[in-house]
């Protein structure tokens, strides 16, 4: 099964693997949502099996519940957990700063809510999200659907007050529908090209009524591991200032890959 995987899914697996060693037995844990966050949830699931690693998670997503629960990997609420010692999520892009872009799988709100709530919060990466600035990634914003069309006609006017070139905004769909956000939202997606100033452009779209929370993760992210599909691993960590490379090996352990459809 583990030989089928593309080579973006290896960097995606790599990098998710070597991120658990991030965790010790004891602690309470932010589940990221999407791709390589799934990758992330069977590693754990495997130590936890194999070590009996006792540890606790708080999932960002309803699909991460959902993997989690399957998995055996023990879950709870963020109101129970109150803090959390360390949130391990994927991104759409990170820049030199460790500033982020996520939202690709709609999950931002609560994704953010619980990494604000960690000690320390690991992004996990092909190095395709490797960027020198942010927005090639369309910018998600989550806005409440009640008058999100006057929300996202707000979106423009600041877009062009900050002197922002491109700036279509499209929403997001499912099918004939909006998609839906598991806090019943809808997501605005920002075409921008580029981020001239990510901080400022972060703090002005949240002044805005409908505006529930954007995309944009500033000054949250503290370690970023990137894996490459040769089986090079790349840990860069921002408060360190050290960037270290290894290699993970590569072993399809029928457990984790054994119920992949
Ligand atoms: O922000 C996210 C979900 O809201 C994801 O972490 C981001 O979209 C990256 O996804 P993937 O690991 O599938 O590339």
């Amino acid at each position: 099964m583990a030989a089928d995987l593309s080579p973006i899914d290896k960097a995606k697996f790599l990098a998710a693997k070597r991120a658990i060693d991030f965790v010790e037995g004891g602690m309470k844990l932010g589940l990221g949502t999407g791709s390589t966050a799934a990758w992330m949830v069977r590693c754990l699931a495997e130590r936890i099996r194999e070590e009996g690693l006792r540890v606790v998670g708080v999932p960002t997503s309803s699909r991460t519940a959902q993997l989690a629960t399957q998995l055996g990997v023990p879950i709870t609420t963020l109101d129970e957990a109150k803090w959390l010692d360390l949130t391990i999520d994927g991104a759409d892009e990170f820049d030199g700063n460790l500033n982020l872009i996520k939202g690709g799988g709609a999950a931002l709100l609560q994704e953010k809510i619980v990494a604000t709530a960690s000690d320390q919060m690991i992004v996990i990466a092909d190095a395709a999200k490797d960027v020198t600035q942010l927005g090639a990634f369309p910018l998600p914003v989550e806005v409440i659907p009640f008058g999100w069309q006057t929300t996202k006609a707000l979106v423009e006017e600041t877009l062009v007050s900050l002197d922002v070139l491109n700036r279509d905004v499209t929403l997001r769909m499912n099918g004939a529908a909006p998609l839906v956000t598991d806090e019943s939202n809808y997501i605005l997606d920002l075409h921008l090209k580029r981020i001239g100033n990510p901080r400022q452009l972060a703090l002005v779209l949240n002044q805005i009524p409908g505006v529930v929370e954007n995309g944009l993760f500033i000054d949250i992210c503290d370690i970023v591991v990137i894996g490459h599909a040769d089986g090079r691993v790349t840990v860069r960590d921002i408060n360190s200032g050290e960037t270290e490379e290894d290699r993970v090996e590569f072993v399809p352990t029928s457990n984790i890959f054994a119920d992949l459809d």
